[in-house]
């Protein structure tokens, strides 16, 4: 029979015990916020609930219902006359069975549709993300209430007077905190979340402001501060929309820091809001400040794919400038720089060759000793000619077993006698059945001032056609 070893129940047991401790912590700073009974600025708890069901599934519904019981007799301690300990302890569990099982629903509803993310889907992904937490949150308020209703703790009219505040407190708590807490406890307990993968790109390529990132998050702070403070003085509803300018500083750190820090700072600039809304007590326009760390939060995510479809754009562009089989420059990349090059020519004159070539028989290699081979005959030629040319010239294929050369600052005469060079230092290819010796045919014109790349190539490939027809392995200029 396999038993379980002792070590892993405990380490198990700690992680559980842990988990209900740092649940409980979140609640208490929630209630600290309060600003209308059972609703604060922003509920912590719903993104911590919501992040363990993602990241552990059922095994976070014994610990989260604990934790939840825990609130609930805390909330009693606090009463000067509480109800008999049974009637407690049934009420305790209506409203965390509430709360644990609409968390639950929507962490197993992620589990079951978000899967892997592939790079380009991220978008998409961040999409299903905030539906599912604004799903969530609107379920989890709709039972907590009911719970509240079934124990008597609030009347009908009540619940439908403060359904909106205590469903904009939880989605703010769950969108702004969960990504955090999900990274939190993948860090800490070594859970996978490598689905985050995708939003997690190197930065490198954002030079722009790299390394600010405590200058970043202060003026996120500064911004939060004076907007509140001017909030309380003036007392005008105007003055707290300002606080939607947190997202530019916000913005600037989503594209140019890492994931990591972007959860940092929203779950930073999360706190101070409530922090400093709690200590000015500017609680007429609570939901202005709720809304506002809703859209930053649901701003950032979306801005953090940003960065990764950058970087996907950046691989797939350096996939088509490399011809993939040859490792020389691809056809129209060959042509970019080609034109580039004719470009340079205007400011200082140098004569620019094109030549065009061709491996002779080379159906033959493929059908006699099949297409492995033929490619092993493509990469042999085309590293060869390349190691054999200089920096400044350009080598690409054009397609099959057909490849372009630019030669720098040769005119024709030059050109001819570098090609004939090359010809005669082709390789012989490895086959099964001994080493076969490669041939190319050459064509080469010398580029003629305000002659366009598409008339040289017309040029250099009648020059091809004429040395294959004068019995290959030849260079007609
Ligand atoms: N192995 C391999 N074969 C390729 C590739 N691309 C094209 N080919 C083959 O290359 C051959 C090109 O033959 P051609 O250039 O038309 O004819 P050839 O036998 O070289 O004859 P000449 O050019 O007239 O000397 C065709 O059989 C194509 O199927 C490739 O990437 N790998």
């Amino acid at each position: 029979m396999h038993t379980r070893p002792l070590h892993s129940f405990a380490s198990s047991s700690f992680r559980y015990f842990s988990l209900i401790c740092l649940w409980l912590l979140v609640w208490w700073a929630a209630r600290l916020l309060e600003y209308q009974p059972y609703i604060s600025l922003w509920y912590p708890p719903a993104g911590l609930s919501l992040a363990t069901f993602i990241l552990i599934g059922r095994r976070g519904f014994l610990p989260i219902l604990a934790a939840t019981l825990c609130a609930g007799m805390w909330m009693y301690l606090e009463q000067s006359q509480p109800p008999p300990l049974g009637t407690q302890l049934w009420n305790s569990l209506i409203l965390g069975s509430a709360h644990t099982l609409a968390y639950a629903i929507g962490g197993f509803y992620f589990h079951a549709t978000i899967g892997k993310w592939e790079l380009h889907q991220a978008p998409q992904r961040v999409l299903s993300f905030l539906s599912i937490i604004i799903l969530t949150t609107l379920l989890g308020t709709w039972s907590g209430l009911t719970g509240f209703y079934l124990i008597g703790g609030m009347s009908a009219d009540n619940i439908a007077s403060s359904w909106l505040l205590w469903w904009i407190g939880d989605l703010a708590g769950a969108l702004v905190l969960t990504p955090f807490f999900i990274l939190v406890l993948s860090r800490i307990w070594d859970y996978d979340s490598s689905w985050l993968r995708p939003l997690t790109v190197k930065r490198s390529h954002m030079p722009l402001w790299q390394h600010l990132w405590h200058r970043k998050l202060f003026i996120m702070i500064a911004i939060v501060g004076l907007v509140i403070t001017s909030d309380y003085y003036y007392n005008h509803p105007a003055v707290a929309y300002f606080i939607f300018f947190v997202s530019l500083p916000q913005m600037w750190i989503v594209f140019t820091e890492s994931l990591e820090r972007t959860l940092v700072s929203l779950a930073i600039i999360s706190l101070v809001i409530a922090l400093w809304f709690g200590f000015y007590g500017v609680d007429e326009h609570a939901l202005t400040y709720q809304f506002a760390l809703c859209v930053i939060a649901a701003n950032a995510y979306f801005g953090l794919s940003v960065p990764s479809l950058l970087q996907q754009n950046r691989d797939l562009e350096q996939q088509t400038r490399i011809d993939n089989l040859t490792q020389v420059a691809s056809r129209a990349h060959f042509f970019k720089l080609a034109e580039r090059q004719l470009q340079g020519r205007r400011d200082s004159d140098f004569p620019l060759a094109l030549v065009v070539f061709d491996l002779d028989a080379f159906k033959a290699i493929n059908d006699q000793y099949g297409h492995l081979v033929g490619d092993q005959a493509l990469v042999l030629a085309a590293q060869t000619i390349r190691a054999l040319i200089r920096q400044s010239d350009l080598l690409g294929r054009f397609g099959g077993d057909e490849f372009l050369l630019l030669l720098h600052d040769q005119d024709l005469q030059q050109a001819h006698e570098t090609v004939d060079r090359l010809r005669q230092s082709l390789p012989a290819v490895a086959t099964p059945k001994g080493s076969v010796q490669l041939y190319a045919s050459f064509g080469i014109v010398e580029i003629s001032h305000n002659e366009t790349l598409q008339d040289a190539l017309q040029r250099a490939d009648s020059a091809l056609l004429q040395a294959k027809r004068k019995g290959r392995n030849q260079v007609v200029s």
